[in-house]
């Protein structure tokens, strides 16, 4: 499990290209046949990818949790962007249709995870934060959704908006979780951006054409930089920095959140006359 420290605002501008990289981007979450999980020092993220092919994968419990379970101490949320799958949590096998989520509570066991075919595999996108309290299991089906619209074609930056875990959704103890799709022609994300100061967050770039990338613009407002991400790639996001992406082709991506309140809307919103 790769480990991410906090980083000083006032550093961050001292960043080489490599720095930034080194410090905030999480390469290829999703392996055939792997686990890659990622720990973050801010408000104790874990994120992750899960591939499973031709055998199941249960869950690591990594050293660093100090637990007997994934979940002792935590709750997870989960999001199939690969192909049909499913994850057993003690006796109960739950089918994940691609973009399905699944939230699971403190305490529950540890997740089995498999594919359908070994061909199209599921790919398990995962986040997940300290939890104070146990509450249920829940499957979110992406059929059932109705998305949000935000943006206009004319600022090249529509796209639906889908909340998958949230308050007046799926009660979390912190977790806020969703997934974007920008509108074919449109391409930016989160512009105009924000920040929010009681949140942490991570975006996980998907659907991208191979050859396509996403221009993920992040930082103090005053003193922005760029990160060149590609298919499957994760980016943890500091309360105090923007976080914005703008693609060369079509993509969707990712957001998650944790962090002392699950207001959606406590959000700091950057004026364009700001931005540096
Ligand atoms: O705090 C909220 C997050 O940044 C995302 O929900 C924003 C987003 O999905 C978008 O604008 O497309
Ligand atoms: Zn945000």
């Amino acid at each position: 499990m790769q480990h991410f420290h906090d980083v000083h605002p006032a550093d961050f501008d001292r960043l080489t290209t490599a720095g930034l990289r080194e410090r905030f981007l999480l390469k290829a979450l999703f392996c055939p046949g792997e686990q890659r999980l990622n720990y973050w020092d801010v408000d104790r993220t874990v994120v992750g990818g899960v591939v499973p092919t031709d055998s199941a994968i249960m869950l690591d419990v990594p050293a660093k949790l100090a637990a007997g379970s994934f979940c002792e101490r935590r709750e997870l949320g989960i999001i199939n962007l690969g192909g049909a799958g499913a994850v057993r949590v003690g006796e109960t096998i739950h089918q994940l249709e691609p973009h399905d989520g699944l939230y699971l509570g403190r305490g529950a066991a540890n997740p089995v995870f498999t594919s359908v075919s070994a061909t199209k595999p599921a790919q398990f996108y995962l986040l997940s934060y300290p939890a104070h309290a146990s509450l249920p299991t829940t499957v979110v089906r992406f059929t059932e959704m109705s998305g949000t619209s935000l943006g206009s074609a004319e600022t090249a930056n529509e796209r639906t908006i889908y909340k998958y875990f949230a308050p007046g959704l799926v009660t979390t103890c912190q977790l806020v979780m969703g997934f974007t799709v920008i509108a074919r022609g449109s391409v930016w994300n989160t512009m105009p951006p924000h920040t929010h100061l009681r949140r942490s967050e991570v975006y996980c770039y998907c659907r991208l054409a191979p050859g396509s990338v996403v221009m993920h613009f992040m930082g103090p407002p005053s003193a922005t930089r760029h990160l060149v991400m590609r298919d499957g790639d994760a980016v943890i996001s500091p309360s105090w920095s923007i976080h914005s992406g703008a693609g060369t082709g079509a993509y969707a991506f990712v957001w998650g959140m944790g962090g002392e309140n699950q207001e959606f809307s406590d959000m700091d919103a950057v004026a364009m006359s700001d931005l540096a």
